[in-house]
């Protein structure tokens, strides 16, 4: 009974370039519903669709019969089967993905994303209203304003969507009724105004019987003089033409040299124009050039056609792909960003940012994650939250992290600095993605809003005396030992245990142990999850300086998370971090209870214990597993030392 519906989505995705040059020369208005099913928002998309004529005959038909057989609408066409095409929405009566649908009038082509309305799906939102020029909050003439109306808005003008349209839907079931449409506006208009909304389109619309929709105005509503929603959509202003006004900036996706005499710099125009003659910087270098040629994408032939252009452009402007030549031989790669000479964008290690939590598992604070901006990829720590935003009621209350769907406002620190602008003024530079490096999903979208001044001062001091010439006198290859493994496991004996037999072999090295690490540099330090990932990204700095002057460092720490001993590794050298798994089943390690603490875990004295309330992530793949049980401390040891020699 779906079918059809997917159909129409399936032949544009299949041959979307056809589509495009079909549509070439119109402009493309991406926008969002939103709203919930209830305010009649499937009906309304489904009412779009058809009166834009994109629906084919053969689907008509078959939505002509399933509106007789399932609609809720009796004869009629039931327009909302048009758009809950998924199995699970229809069972549960409820929107619950981000679907996109393309559309065309004379005029101008849409993509729609369609978001659900319930709370819980806040993320879904956002994913769909990230590249938004517009949204479209609809509104039941018969309740008013409500919560979620109040959520979504608060979420659109977030996200940076300029244009607003309060469709007020529904308008048959309150008879057209001027007093009650006027009462609505002037409602969300004070909400408006309190969350720095400047203006809005408000247009009394009914969805099921096509009041206002289209581009003829209704006689139902003869006191309404603006324009109907199609009418409207047509021809509001797209996000890419005032960015045209704004200085050019172009991140490079990729460098096009496709055979010795062309190399030139590809990418998707954030903001400006560009044309050939512009002196221009590229960023973070600072370099400088001018750019010699402008050139349009190679088409599908890719880049390996030549220049692959279609030709060179006189000038470019914001939203078109193209390729840049320069006059001079300048270093730029994926990454950086090519903008006007005089007016770059800065860049920063270190900022605030508003950031909408994704993944079901909490935001872990001072975790490294994937921090994606535009082509540029980098490791970010998240610090505490300086609050969350209840999107019901927008107060602000203090957390310690981001669940799932929470909004909240954060410093953000990168681990080398990124070109970027805030969000409010670009929302390229200034959108990110956070992406956890295990399990490489998408766990955050956010926000930056500015740089933090503190960044800017702290530059990297090249010393003589390079971790060459430190490991050079020590005669020695710096290694980092890195022993996990429960409490009790027998990291700490074993350790000792190797670094006894290095000393024997005149090694330099040194040994940090959790116990005592935490009665020192660590002592502000407890052991919830925030602080536990702390102290290793602590003591992986320490170990780090440590083997820059050249020495074997041996570490003892529970490190119970793999993420945190997957950035000490990438700290170091290749090859310099050696993991080893100190594998002691926990009722093993628990009959040892050296401490006594196993006890006090399980009596409830001795809160958040490894292995009992607190997870333990075993390696998945060590350089080195030892198996206390089948070994003794010593053989243990010996084994380590046979493995990481021979040892220069
Ligand atoms: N709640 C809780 N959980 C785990 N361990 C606890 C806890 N409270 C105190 N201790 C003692 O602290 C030692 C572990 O410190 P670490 O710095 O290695 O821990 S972690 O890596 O930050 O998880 C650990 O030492 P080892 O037994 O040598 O591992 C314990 O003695
Ligand atoms: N094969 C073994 N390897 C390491 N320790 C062992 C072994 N067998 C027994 N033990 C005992 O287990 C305890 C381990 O404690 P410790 O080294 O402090 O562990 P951790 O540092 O991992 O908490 C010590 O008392 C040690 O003597």
């Amino acid at each position: 009974m779906t079918e059809p519906i997917y159909k129409t989505d399936a032949l544009i995705a299949e041959d979307i370039d056809a589509y495009l040059v079909q549509h070439q020369n119109k402009s493309l208005l991406r926008f969002i519903t939103c709203g919930s099913v209830d305010d009649g928002k499937s009906t309304l998309i489904g009412r779009l669709l058809y009166d834009s004529k994109m629906i084919f005959e053969d689907q008509l038909a078959a939505l002509e019969a399933d509106s007789k057989r399932v609609g809720t609408q009796g004869q009629e066409i039931d327009f909302a089967l048009l758009v809950d095409g998924l199995a699970a929405e229809r069972e549960q009566g409820i929107t619950i993905d981000v679907a996109y649908r393309f559309f065309a009038t004379e005029k101008r082509k849409f993509i729609v994303a369609d978001t659900p309305g319930h709370e819980q799906y806040t993320r879904n939102m956002v994913t769909g209203a990230s590249t938004a020029d517009l949204a479209v909050i609809l509104i039941d003439a018969r309740k008013g304003v409500l919560t979620q109306t109040r959520r979504h808005s608060y979420l659109a003008h977030l996200i940076g969507i300029r244009n607003i349209v309060l469709a007020v839907n529904k308008m048959d079931l309150v008879d057209y009724d001027l007093a009650i449409f006027d009462a609505i506006v002037k409602d969300y208009r004070e909400f408006a105004d309190s969350i720095g909304i400047e203006s809005f389109t408000a247009i009394p619309i009914s969805g099921f019987k096509g009041d206002n929709i289209t581009t003829t105005p209704s006689p139902n509503t003869p006191w309404y003089k603006g324009p109907a929603l199609i009418a409207h959509l047509e021809s509001v202003e797209i996000d890419n033409v005032s960015d045209q006004a704004k200085p050019f900036r172009m991140p490079v996706q990729w460098v096009n040299r496709p055979n010795l005499d062309f190399r030139g710099f590809s990418g998707l125009i954030a903001s400006g124009s560009v044309k050939p003659g512009d002196a221009i910087r590229v960023l973070p270098s600072g370099k400088t050039s001018t750019i010699s040629k402008v050139v349009t994408m190679p088409g599908k032939a890719g880049p390996a056609s030549g220049t692959g252009g279609d030709g060179d452009l006189d000038e470019a402007v914001a939203g078109q792909s193209v390729t840049l030549t320069l006059a001079d031989e300048v270093d730029c790669s994926r990454g950086d960003v090519i903008a006007v000479a005089d007016n770059p964008p800065e860049a920063s290690s270190q900022f605030e940012a508003t950031i909408v939590w994704m993944d079901d598992a909490a935001l872990h604070v001072g975790r490294s994650y994937w921090l994606k901006l535009g082509t540029q990829m980098v490791s970010a720590t998240v610090h505490a939250p300086k609050y969350t935003v209840n999107v019901n009621t927008m107060e602000h209350l203090a957390a310690k992290t981001l669940e799932l769907n929470a909004i909240g406002v954060a410093e953000i620190a990168t681990d080398r600095a990124i070109v970027f602008e805030p969000y409010a003024d670009n929302r390229t530079l200034g959108g990110f993605i956070l992406i956890d490096k295990i399990s490489n999903r998408t766990v955050g979208a956010g926000m930056l809003n500015f740089s933090l001044r503190r960044a800017q001062n702290v530059h990297w001091q090249p010393t003589d005396i390079t971790r060459q010439e430190h490991a050079r006198l020590k005669n020695q290859t710096p290694r980092v030992l890195w022993f996990t493994g429960l409490s009790g496991s027998g990291k700490s004996t074993i350790a000792n245990e190797v670094e006894k037999s290095l000393n024997l072999m005149n090694r330099h090295t040194f040994l940090l142990d959790g116990d005592n690490v935490r009665h020192g540099l660590n002592k502000d330090l407890g052991f919830t999850e925030a602080d536990r990932i702390e102290n290793i990204r602590r003591v992986g700095e320490v170990a780090r300086l440590m083997a820059d002057a050249g020495l074997i460092v041996l570490t003892a720490f529970i490190s119970p998370f793999r993420a945190e001993r997957e950035l000490v590794r990438a700290m170091l050298p290749e090859g310099e971090f050696i993991e080893i798994f100190v594998d002691t089943p926990l009722n093993v390690a628990e009959a040892r209870d050296v401490k006594g603490l196993y006890k006090k875990a399980r009596s409830g004295q001795l809160k958040n214990f490894t292995g009992i309330d607190s997870p333990y992530e075993p390696p998945e793949h060590p350089e080195i597993r030892v198996n206390t049980v089948e070994m003794t401390p010593e053989q243990a040891a010996e084994h380590i030392i046979r493995k990481i020699m021979p040892l220069k």
